[in-house]
């Protein structure tokens, strides 16, 4: 055999080596970026107003000195996967060897934690990385392989004997981390709201199903103030809101009734449900629709959910997409669906057509008519 080949051969599984490595360690990554959100890392560098060297960097944090060297390898992992970045610092004093000084990326200013009144507004994602990374969310991936063998419903079932929903139910805590990040979430939807008028525009009433807090609903309002909203949850999410003039929360369940309206509102919902579930919730929104008049013409279903579209979409944003769909196997009894997953639900629940509007990021709006 001739040696170049013997060597490409040997690259070849060189490479595979590596490809095994980074995946299967992808999660050191994840705990070094929560890691740096647990010692606050992102509002240091913030509050520091200019590029921040690793030694003003340790003193910020009140780290021993002796942990430099070890915090800059952290930052040099979570540089490369651009949570921050490195610039070089103008120094005054000429004599002094030029410095360098961390600064935060556009991923790392959404996870800042912001406590000040200016700020409670702006998009954060810093409750939906505490989410994920809680160990409530991370056990159940330890029995993934248990599950398969098993009969429970979901993997969160398998690891704590309950579903992620009475899980939340009887944890206070967990379901307060668990509502501000589905909140922080939504609060991402400000951005372009205001670019669906065609969808909103006739729209007089409008049910938020497993609409959590409210903050959808809100921010709706605030974009078409014209509406009325009713805010549809689980009795233990809803309990407690303030309601205002055209903002009321009712308790329930989804399976049962929801409330009539003109249009019935899901986001982050439906993808939380088996088809089975869904075609069920589907069927409940045609009635909901029908009694609020107007022979259901005027009425329809608005879902902000993700449409997976391997032919259309980036590597990455599909990656990121799939392992939503995992993760809802993990968590609860859903699935992240393709156009035509989406579409035979549809019309098997008996609506005539749909259309879908790919303007939220990893999420499409899916306006569905009778
Ligand atoms: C993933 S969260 C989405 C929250 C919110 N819509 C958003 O966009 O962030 C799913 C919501 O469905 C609610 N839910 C679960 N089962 C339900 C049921 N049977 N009836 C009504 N809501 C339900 C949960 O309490 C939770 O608030
Ligand atoms: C931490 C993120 C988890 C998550 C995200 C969206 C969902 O709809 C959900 O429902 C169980 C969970």
């Amino acid at each position: 055999m001739d040696l170049n080949q013997s060597q490409e051969e040997a690259n070849e599984v060189f490479e595979a080596q590596a490809h095994i490595y980074r995946h299967i360690l992808n999660y050191a990554t994840s705990m070094s970026l929560g890691c740096a959100l647990e010692l606050g890392i992102p509002n240091i560098i913030h509050n520091h107003g200019n590029p921040i060297t690793i030694q003003e960097l340790v003193s910020k944090l009140d780290l021993p000195i002796s942990k430099t060297l070890h915090l800059q390898r952290l930052m040099r992992l979570l540089i490369h996967s651009d949570f921050f970045s490195l610039t070089k610092l103008h120094d005054q004093e000429a004599h002094e060897d030029e410095k360098e000084g961390y600064v935060l990326t556009t991923s790392s200013r959404l996870l800042l934690n912001n406590t000040s009144e200016s700020s409670k507004n702006q998009p954060n994602l810093l409750p939906f990385a505490n989410l994920i990374l809680d160990p409530a969310f991370v056990t159940p991936w330890q029995f993934l392989g248990k599950w398969f063998h098993g009969t429970e419903s979901t993997v969160f079932e398998t690891a704590h004997g309950i579903s992620l929903w009475e899980y939340a139910n009887k944890n206070p805590g967990f379901n307060g981390l668990f509502n501000d990040a589905m909140a922080s979430d939504s609060r991402m939807m400000s951005l372009v709201v205001k670019d669906c008028q065609d969808v909103f525009e006739g729209v007089e009433s409008l049910v938020d199903v497993g609409g959590g807090t409210g903050l959808n609903a809100k921010i709706l309002l605030e974009a078409f103030p014209h509406m009325t909203c009713t805010v549809f949850d689980l009795p233990h999410v809803v309990s407690d809101m303030i309601e205002t003039k055209n903002l009321k929360y009712v308790g329930g369940d989804m399976f049962s009734s929801i409330p009539s309206a003109n249009a019935i509102f899901f986001k982050n919902v439906l993808h939380n449900w088996s088809d089975d579930n869904v075609l069920k919730i589907l069927k409940r929104c045609r009635e909901a629709i029908r009694l609020a008049g107007d022979d259901g013409n005027k009425g329809k279903v608005i879902i902000i959910d993700m449409v997976v579209d391997e032919n259309r979409d980036r590597h990455e944003i599909t990656e990121t997409k799939m392992v939503f769909d995992v993760l809802m196997m993990v968590l609860v009894t859903g699935r992240e669906r393709k156009e035509v997953e989406w579409e035979k639900l549809f019309l098997e629940a008996g609506f005539s057509r749909y259309k879908i509007t790919p303007n939220f990021g990893l999420r499409s709006l899916i306006e569905v008519f009778p």
